[in-house]
């Protein structure tokens, strides 16, 4: 199983104005390896997700090619077998019935919210089963992800965020998925769960699947990521190797959030990224970057190497 994201853009559209959200992204992640994709809120990163799984909303354009290439999957009896599919071209009938939940699993952005308040987690990992005609029992799927039978009497509101997550991993678990898609895993839990969140991620990935984690903590992303795929104003600027990138980020953009954290210098980016309606023609970042030059009105691309930089 590999991902292969080719050229792909989303734009919204609102009354007057048009959101550029994701635009022209290219990375490829296989099976066994998981990408972290950072940056700051609001560059795009949960929309080009959900962009992958066929979760827009209507006011939605999207653009360019996700593969799905399926040769040597976990299961190969997973519908359909073997070829390439093509998740922006995909109607929402193969999404629902093949995709979802069966090729891509979904970890959301807070799983809380995602629960229905209403039923407790265990008929909502037998429904989930029941609808990917699964044959193993919800306790089973629990135990895999760290919880107990007993937990899974309890509604929504008696989970604690960690308990949350692990429904919420066990629920995108269900089919079986050789690709997880995790949006924002570790919002709001604390660094032991942040931790084990991650070596959970890591798990999977080891297991043979690939994992895409997005988030805005670094420090968790090193943890978990072979591949760093750093977003700013819509763009990937850089998309490079972990090991590279945590001992020499290219991207201005890029060496600015690791001078943020705590553990390095503590001084965060100056300024605010763009709106994204409003993007210049040149380089995004421009405002910001302490390396701009006239050069940079013009759009610099990766065009295959490893950051988008006149001056990197
Ligand atoms: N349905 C929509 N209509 C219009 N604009 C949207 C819609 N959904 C998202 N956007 C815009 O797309 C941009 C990217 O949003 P996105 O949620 O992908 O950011 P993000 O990188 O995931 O940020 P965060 O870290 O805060 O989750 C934002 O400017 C957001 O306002
Ligand atoms: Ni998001």
């Amino acid at each position: 199983m590999k991902l292969r994201v080719d050229g792909l853009s989303v734009r919204f559209h609102l009354p007057g104005a048009e959101v550029h959200a994701v635009t022209d992204a290219r990375f490829e992640l296989r099976e066994g390896r998981c990408l972290a994709l950072v940056g700051e809120s609001g560059c795009g990163k949960s929309v080009m997700a959900h962009a992958l799984l066929g979760l827009l909303p209507g006011n939605a354009t999207v653009t360019g090619h996700a593969w799905l290439d399926q040769d040597d999957a976990l299961d190969p009896a997973s519908e359909p077998a073997g070829g390439s599919l093509d998740l922006v071209a995909a109607p929402e009938k193969v999404l629902a019935r093949q995709v979802r939940g069966r090729l891509v699993g979904l970890i959301p952005q807070s799983p809380a919210a995602h629960l229905t308040p209403v039923r407790t987690a265990r008929a909502q990992l037998a429904e989930t089963l029941r609808e990917l005609g699964r044959t193993e029992t919800p306790d089973l799927l629990a135990r895999r992800a760290g919880l107990r039978p007993e937990d899974l009497d309890r509604y929504p509101h008696q989970l604690s965020g960690g308990m949350a997550q692990r429904v919420a991993n066990a629920l995108a678990l269900a089919g079986d998925p050789p690709l997880i898609v995790a949006d924002e895993p570790t919002t709001g839990l604390d660094r032991p769960l942040v931790d084990a969140t991650m070596a959970e991620l890591r798990r999977l990935c080891d297991e043979g699947r690939a994992v895409l984690v997005i988030t805005h903590d670094l420090r968790a992303a090193e943890r978990v990521a072979d591949e760093i795929a750093v977003m700013y104003a819509s763009r990937i600027v850089e998309l490079s190797q972990a090991g590279p990138f945590f001992s020499g980020p290219l991207h201005p953009y890029a060496r600015g959030l690791l001078d943020a954290l705590p553990s390095r210098r503590f001084v965060p980016v100056p300024g605010r990224p763009p709106e994204l309606t409003r993007l210049p023609d040149g380089c995004a970042f421009l405002p910001r970057c302490p390396l701009a030059t006239a050069a940079c009105e013009d759009q610099p691309l990766m065009n295959g190497k490893r950051v988008a930089c006149h001056h990197a």
